[in-house]
Formats: structure tokens, C-alpha cells, sequence
């Protein structure tokens, strides 16, 4: 009864955002009461205290060297929780000295929504990062073996988020990433591929500059299984990051660094890598067949010959039908069946 009980009132506050792969301007959520209030965007959030950066406007991306303020949430906020990512308003003490506390009283509308599942520690399925561009799923080619699973989560809550997926393939010094790759080719995913290399200086991580391209003056969320080299990432892509790697812990599927808040790094090239050791999993329950299937531009024409709230899965569904007349184009019929798996790795348990 709590659970449920508190999952509605979180509902009740949530921020309902479509996929806006435009990114266009947030629109201002909460009436703007405090007209003095400073642009500022939230970089970690621990136990209700938010540290923030100023920002020189409302929608510009924060500089690294940007003034640090310390805030908390102000009462007329509500319910609603910030996160990092969130887009705020300050009003207060904003000179960011020490012991200082500013206070947030306006929340921009969320163009970007990542959710975390409900688990066994916390019975309420939150969000976890907003204004996220990319969520770079992060898979090893061996050591751990792909989860293919786990990847089709990833990519359809990227999907539900708002969010680009990029898949990225670790550990290529292991195996060649082409005998993985086959799974996710029709999906016609962008890739990028990094591996450890000996050099005279020691090991290092090679391929990093086709990930660092993407991560350019965007917003990015690495997730993947425990493992993966995603610190390894962190650390090599954020030199001050020193996030703690180690080995995989099959019973915890945790590595020995565990902490519960996310955080935002600046990246040297510019962008903000977003740092989650919490998420191992996502919360897909409530992702629409149509949300996926925005992700699937050559089938959605077909789906207007399908009967109303359609689950695409259907015999009734439409998109077969469509995909037999080469609506699709050639890989029509391949492209259906990764839609169909997809939407089906949202619901049930295991892997992950
Ligand atoms: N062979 C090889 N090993 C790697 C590579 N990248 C990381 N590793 C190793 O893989 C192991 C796991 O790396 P981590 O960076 O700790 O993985 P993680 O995804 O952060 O794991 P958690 O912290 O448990 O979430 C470490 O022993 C790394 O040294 C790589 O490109 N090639
Ligand atoms: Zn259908």
C-alpha cells in the first residue's frame, strides 16, 4: 500500500516529456514568480543539497570553470524533486561562499527524462537525470559477455528518455566488436569502439576520440552492466574524475565503488558527462509501443492502417502487412523483428 500509494503522488508531479530529437528551448514549467532568480543547472544532488553552476543564459550549457552555488529546493517547489540535469532558478544567497545556501524556486520543464525502475531499496520509480542528449550504452565485446537483453533495455529507455542512444563496445582488444555487432546492425545504431592498448608509457584507452566527437558539447549518461569499463571511460575521458575501477562483482553486479548520487563532470573538449553508479536498471513499464516506435521511421508510416492502441504485436498489427508490400524498403522485414524485440524487452524479468 505505501508503495503504490507513493508511487502516485510521484506521478502526479512527474514531468511527461516526448522525444524531441530537435531539442528545442524548454518552456518554463513553474510561473516565473521570482523574476530576479539566476539561470543555473544542477551538477550533483546529495541528500537534498544540490550544487549548482551559474549559467550566462537560461539555455546555455555550463561552463566548466562556471560559479559553484550550493541549494536547496525552496517549499513552493512542492513535490516536485530536482535532479542533476535539471534546470533551475535561484534566488538568495548565490555568491557561492562557503557555507552559503541559495534557494531554488523554479524548475524548467524537462526536455529529457531518465527513470530509474523501482527496486528492492527505494519503491518508487524516479527520475534520475533530465536534459540528457545521449545515453551512451556501454557494452564490453567479452569479460563480460553482451547482454543483448540488457542493450535492447538501454536503447529503448534511451528512446522512452528523449534520448540518443549510442552504443559503445568496450574491450575490442579481446575480440573483434563485428562479432557482436550483428545483433544491433539493423537498428542502425551509431557505434563507437574502444579498447586497452600496451604502450610504453603502460595501458591506455585507445578509440577514444570518435566517443570524445560524440560527447562534444552535449549532455551524456553512461550506463551498462558492472564490468563493462565504464570507470575506466570516466577516468580516461575526465582526468579529474579518478573514479575507482575494479573487478566485476558477479552477486552485487557492482564494482567496489558504490555510491547512491549521480554527478555531472565536465569534459575537457566541453559536455557534461553525467556519472550514475546507481542505475543498473530501468524502469520500461510505462514506455509506449508508440514512443519506440518513433525510433523506427521507415515502419511508422505503417502504422496507420493499425487498430487504435495497437501494441504492434499483434495479429491485428498493421506493420506486417505494410512490411510484405516493401512499405519498409528491403531490410523491412529484419527492421519489424528488431521493433518486436525490442518492445518486448520491456516488460518481464531477468537479465538485468
Ligand atoms: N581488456 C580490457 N579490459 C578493460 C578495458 N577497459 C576496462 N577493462 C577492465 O575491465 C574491468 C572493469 O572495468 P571498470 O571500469 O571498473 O568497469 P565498470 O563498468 O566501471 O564496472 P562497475 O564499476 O562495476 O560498474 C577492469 O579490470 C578494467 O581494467 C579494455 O578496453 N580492455
Ligand atoms: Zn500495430
Amino acid at each position: 500500500m505505501p508503495a503504490e500509494r507513493s508511487r502516485r503522488r510521484w506521478d502526479e508531479d512527474d514531468v511527461r516529456v516526448r522525444p524531441n530529437p530537435r531539442g528545442s528551448r524548454p518552456r518554463t514549467k513553474e510561473r516565473p514568480v521570482h523574476a530576479d532568480a539566476v539561470p543555473a543547472v544542477v551538477v550533483a544532488v546529495d541528500r537534498g543539497r544540490c550544487t549548482c553552476l551559474l549559467l550566462e543564459a537560461p539555455g546555455a550549457l555550463p561552463a566548466a570553470g562556471a560559479p559553484r552555488v550550493t541549494a536547496m529546493r525552496a517549499r513552493e517547489l512542492g513535490r516536485t524533486g530536482v535532479v542533476v540535469g535539471d534546470r533551475v532558478g535561484l534566488v538568495g544567497d548565490v555568491s557561492g561562499q562557503p557555507d552559503t545556501l541559495a534557494r531554488i524556486v523554479r524548475l524548467e520543464e524537462r526536455r529529457t527524462v531518465l527513470r530509474r525502475t523501482a527496486d528492492d531499496t527505494d519503491p518508487v520509480e524516479r527520475v534520475v537525470v533530465a536534459n540528457a542528449d545521449l545515453l551512451v550504452v556501454v557494452a564490453a565485446v567479452a569479460d563480460p559477455e553482451p547482454r543483448s537483453r540488457l542493450v535492447d533495455r538501454c536503447l529503448v529507455a534511451a528512446y522512452a528518455a528523449g534520448m540518443t542512444p549510442l552504443l559503445c563496445l568496450t574491450k575490442t582488444d579481446l575480440r573483434p566488436s563485428r562479432e557482436v555487432l550483428g545483433a544491433w546492425a539493423p537498428l542502425g545504431l551509431d557505434t563507437v569502439s574502444t579498447h586497452r592498448e600496451q604502450t610504453p608509457e603502460g595501458l591506455r584507452i585507445a578509440g577514444l576520440d570518435a566517443l570524445r566527437e560524440r560527447l562534444a558539447d552535449r549532455v551524456s549518461v553512461l550506463v551498462g552492466h558492472s564490468g563493462v569499463g565504464k570507470s575506466t571511460l570516466v577516468n580516461a575521458l575526465v582526468p579529474t574524475a579518478e573514479r575507482a575501477t575494479g573487478r566485476v562483482n558477479d552477486v552485487t553486479g557492482r564494482g567496489r565503488h558504490t555510491s547512491t548520487s549521480s554527478s555531472a563532470l565536465p569534459l575537457p573538449g566541453g559536455g557534461w558527462v553525467v556519472d550514475t553508479p546507481g542505475i543498473r536498471s530501468f524502469g520500461l513499464a510505462h514506455v509506449r509501443p508508440e514512443q519506440v516506435l518513433l525510433a523506427f521511421p521507415d515502419l511508422e508510416p505503417g502504422a496507420a492502417g493499425c487498430p487504435r492502441g495497437c501494441t504492434h504485436d499483434e495479429p491485428e498489427c498493421a506493420l506486417d502487412a505494410w512490411v510484405a508490400g516493401a512499405g519498409a524498403g528491403p531490410a523491412g522485414q529484419v527492421r519489424l523483428g528488431s521493433f518486436r524485440r525490442l518492445l518486448r524487452a520491456r516488460t518481464g524479468e531477468g537479465e538485468d
